[in-house]
Formats: structure tokens, sequence, C-alpha cells
């Protein structure tokens, strides 16, 4: 069963390797474990019920607490304190796009807010709701999870919008094909969270983000039905498809999703990569991207995400003697990684392999074939496992990513280190920051950056470390030339900085949009859009 108050499934758990609490404890000190409340107490606040009745809507309690946060850290800090705030009044699970409309028609009829819901992974508060004095109903899409439909002349596959990741590739891959979408989240996230979220999957070198692979669908509005066609290319004015990606639930329900997918690769392995320090590295990378080598992921850590992972790798003998030969070749203490990915024919695969050699190599790279890139792949979807396992140490882990153009990486990077490293200064409190760069483009590339820093003495006050951490690193991104996000979306928590990038107008011309669709304001307010007077 899935766990109400963190990551995945209660079955699945991640220890910390035993050198990793020394590692941890030696960068920011000796931490002290913060209570957890149990499932049952939350559940007794949990008010009653606002919702006229309705044979798709339940009100349990339980429901609504495993329905009223995300997987942000501040969600995580609320389900472990039990300081919820707000549970939506009720939570519907509809099976047909019929249903979905019926509900939004009730919802219009009763004046009832609408939260959509896919997996629940948002990590900028996306789903959470909020004080208001209309009921508010969380409409989880989970149920619509099928595969309806496969265009194998095409490659479009239409999905109902709740189907996770584990199921839209488990129902391709039996028929011969994959979508190629692996964001971190990909055990619990949903196609419609992807496209109204704007995600963006570890390999989309090779099959692009969701913007790419998003064909069409069909989308419940209060306004009623839009069926968006699914054509290659289209000069038809303003795409509609587009108004959907990065919606956030503010404009109606994608109920169908239909995408673009790809038949099974022969070949995939993933390569680990050395370099002696980050400016070779950084132009190796750029390097390999503007040269358009088929890369499927590629992904660099700096030197301290470097240190920090061969820390908590675990096989502490292997990793050792690993070192101690790189060292010997020029790559020490700055050294730095590089994770890649290379997928397709065997043909394919063996002439970008010998391409890239020769890039990295005029950049002293140092090449130590597939061991390391095994390693990666067997845990690729098991790290988010690693925040529970830190907290039951006693440290609070978050994250915080960005995008820019490349003559901007390092000047973005240092400032937004540079940010998390101080913003506890005032508190005497050491903050472990490391990065890595992913999700590469000819003009740039997305940064994302990790953060760890011990839990205070309460909940209340390690929350509010948490906002010190991230207002002040949020407003460097957006005021050094980052979008707010790559890839997580803007919820709640971006929202105040979404208009330092669109402007007045851009800002204007959104909500426009929302409420073309959605007049009487009722999906998912506050989400995307401060709903004051931002304008
Ligand atoms: C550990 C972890 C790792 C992550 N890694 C990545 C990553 O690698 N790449 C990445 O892009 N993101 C990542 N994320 C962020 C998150 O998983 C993505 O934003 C994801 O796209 C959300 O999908 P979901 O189905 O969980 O949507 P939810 O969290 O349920 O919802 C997100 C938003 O989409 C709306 N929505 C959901 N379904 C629908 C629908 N059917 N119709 C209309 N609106 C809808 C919701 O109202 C909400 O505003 C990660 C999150 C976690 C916790």
């Amino acid at each position: 069963m899935r766990r109400w108050n963190g990551w995945g499934d209660e079955t699945n758990s991640l220890d910390l390797p035993p050198n990793a609490d020394m590692f941890l404890k030696d960068k920011i000190g000796t931490a002290t474990p913060l209570p957890s409340v149990s499932l049952e107490s939350v559940m007794s606040q949990v008010p009653v019920s606002r919702l006229p009745e309705h044979p798709l809507i339940v009100v349990a309690e339980e429901d609504r607490v495993r329905h009223a946060r995300g997987q942000s850290l501040p969600d995580l800090l609320a389900s472990r304190s039990g300081d919820f705030g707000v549970f939506p009044d009720g939570v519907a699970y509809p099976e047909t796009s019929d249903q979905v409309a019926e509900l939004l028609s009730f919802c219009g009829d009763k004046d009832i807010l609408v939260i959509p819901y896919g997996g629940g992974t948002s990590v900028v508060g996306h789903i959470n709701p909020f004080q208001s004095e209309k009921p508010i109903l969380t409409i989880d899409m989970g149920r619509m999870n099928r595969l309806m439909d496969l265009d194998k002349d095409s490659l479009i596959a239409t999905f109902g919008a709740g189907t996770p990741g584990p199921q839209v590739e488990s129902q391709l891959h039996a028929k011969g094909y994959t979508l190629g979408h692996f964001p971190q989240s990909f055990e619990l996230a949903t196609l419609g969270g992807w496209v109204a979220s704007r995600s963006s999957g570890q390999q989309s070198l090779r099959y692009g983000r969701i913007e790419q692979l998003f064909a069409g669908g069909r989308v419940e509005t209060p306004k009623g039905r839009m069926d968006i066609p699914t054509f290659p290319a289209s000069s038809g004015g303003p795409d509609v498809r587009e108004m959907m990606l990065g919606s956030e639930g503010r404009m109606g329900i994608i109920s169908e999703v239909k995408v673009r997918v790809s038949k099974l690769a022969d070949q995939e392995n993933f390569y680990v990569i050395f370099f002696p320090e980050w400016s070779k590295a950084k132009d190796a990378a750029k390097a390999l991207v503007q040269s358009r080598i088929q890369l499927s992921m590629l992904r660099l850590s700096n030197a301290i995400e470097t240190e920090t992972q061969l820390a908590l790798a675990g096989h502490e003998m292997q990793i050792a003697l690993m070192e101690k030969a790189l060292s010997f070749r020029g790559a020490d203490s700055g050294k730095c990684m590089m994770t890649l990915g290379l997928t397709g024919s065997k043909a394919q695969c063996n002439a970008a392999l010998s391409q890239l050699k020769k890039i990295i190599k005029s950049f002293s790279g140092i090449y130590t074939g597939t061991m390391l890139g095994k390693r990666w792949e067997e845990k690729r979807f098991t790290m988010p496992y690693l925040r529970e396992a830190l907290w039951d140490k006693g440290y609070a882990v978050d994250t915080l990513e960005t995008a820019t153009n490349w003559e901007n990486v390092d000047n973005l990077l240092n400032k937004m280190e540079e940010s998390l490293r101080t913003a506890l200064n005032d508190e005497n409190e050491k903050v472990h920051v490391f990065t890595h760069l992913s999700h590469f483009y000819g003009q740039g590339c997305s940064i994302y950056t990790t953060y760890v820093y011990r839990t205070a003495d309460t909940h209340q006050k390690t929350l509010d470390w948490w906002a010190k951490l991230k207002h002040s690193t949020s407003a460097v991104i957006v005021n050094n030339g980052g979008t707010i996000s790559h890839q997580h979306g803007v919820g709640k928590d971006h929202a105040p900085f979404l208009p330092v990038e669109k402007g007045k107008l851009g800002i204007m011309a959104i909500r426009s949009l929302c409420d073309a669709f959605d007049p009487e304001k009722r999906m998912n307010p506050g989400t995307l859009l401060v709903d004051t007077n931002d304008e």
C-alpha cells in the first residue's frame, strides 16, 4: 500500500549506507530525528465534510488525509507533525470522461472548488487545498489507468490520464513500444500530471520532454468538453494543445492523453566518465550536446555532488579502489562524474560511443565503462526513498531546479549554491549543497541543486528554515536569468515568482486563458497564479 506520510510503497525502503551517516555528520553535524505522528491521530483532526452527497464522492477521513498533501518537504513536515491545516472535503475517483464531466457539472451547480489530482507527486504545492469558505473536492484520476488505443501506423497511444509511469510502460512494452518518459517520480506520477505540470524525463535527449510526447487528447472543462486532435504539426494559429501543457489543473481535467510512442530500442546502456575538474566537464557536456551525438540521457555532477554520490553509494571497497585508479589518472578531489545513456540500434549505439569517446578525450575525460552506469540504472527510481532514510536520521533534504543558457550556467549555479549554503548562517546551521546539470539543450541546460540540513528542534522551525532556503534561492533564480522551474512546475510555492519571468502582460494572458475555460474560478485556485492582484 502507498505510504500516507512519505514516498512510495510501504513495503519498500532504502537504508543509508553505514558511511553516509559519518559523511553528513562531518559536513553539517550530528542530527537528532523529530518524532512522527500516526495516521489515526491525523484522521481524528479531519473536520466534517461540507460537500453535498454524490455517488462518486467519498468523504472518509483516510481518503481526505491521503489527498491533502503532495511530496514537497513542507508536505513531508506536515505529515510527520500532523499539522495539515486544511483537508479536501471529499475525494472522487472517476472511471470515465463522462464521470469527470458529471463531477464538474455537479461542482458548478453546488459552487464547489476542484483540485485535479494525478499521482500527487507535486513538490511545489500543486494539489494542496487551502482555507476557503467553499467546499473543496479533489478529483483523483487514478482509476483512469488503461491503454485505450494504440495506433501502430502513426505511433500514437491513447491512455486514461491517471495512468502512472509503470503502467504506461508495462502496457506499451507488452506490444513492443515505449513512451520513454522517465521522471524520477515515475513510480507514482501520471500521464495527466506530466502534461499538466510540463514534466521532463531522464531520457529527454532521446524521447523529448512531455511537450514533444503529448499529441492531443480530451479535456473536460467547466465550459464543456474539448477534444484536441493529433496533427504531426500544424500552422493553424496558436496551439490549443500547448495551452494544456503546464495548465496545472486551472483550465480543466485532462481525462484522456494521446502520446507519441516509439518502438522499443534494441540496446540501451549507461556509462560513467570522470573529468578532473568542473570547467572541463561542463565544456565536454556542452560539446557532446551541441555536436548532436545520439545520447538518450546525460547528467553531470559537480565536484561536491560527485563526492556525495560516491560516499552514499555503498560498496566502500570497490569505490575506494576506483577512486585510487582515477587519482592516478589525474581525477582527484575536484573530479566530476558524468553519467550518460545510449539507446537505439546496435549500429547507432556503437557509432555514438566512438564519437563521444573522441570528444571526451579532448576534455581529459576518463571513460570507466558501464559498471557505475548499471548502478545508476538499478537505483534510478529508488532514490526518492532516500529522503525517508535521511529523515529518520534527523536530516531534511530538498531540491531546487531551473534552466538557463550556457553562458549563464556557472554564474547561476554558483549563486544558487551560495544562497543555500549561507541561508541558515543566522541560525548557526550548515547546509550541505550540491548540484548536477541535466536535460541538455543546444542553448543551455537544467541546473538541479540538492540541499541537506539538520532538522531543527521542532517541525515548525524546520519548516521556517526551509522557507528561508527556498524563498531566498527562488528569488536568486528568477533575478539571475533562470526560469522558476525547468520541470517541477509552478504550483503554489513558485506562483509568487512567476510574474518575474512572464511579465505583467504575460500573467494577464495566462489568467484570461484560465478564465476562458473556468469563468467561475473553481479549478485549483492559488496554483500557477497567485489569486490576488498579481497583474
Ligand atoms: C521524488 C520526486 C522526483 C521527481 N522527479 C521529477 C522529474 O524527474 N521530472 C519531473 O518533471 N518532475 C519530477 N517530480 C515532480 C512531479 O513528479 C511532476 O511534477 C509530475 O509531473 C507530477 O505528476 P502527478 O501525476 O503526480 O501530478 P500531481 O502532483 O497529482 O498534480 C500536479 C499538477 O497537475 C494537475 N493535474 C494532475 N493530473 C491532472 C489531470 N488529469 N488533468 C488536469 N490537471 C491535472 C494537478 O492539479 C496539479 O496542479 C518529482 C517529484 C518527486 C516527489
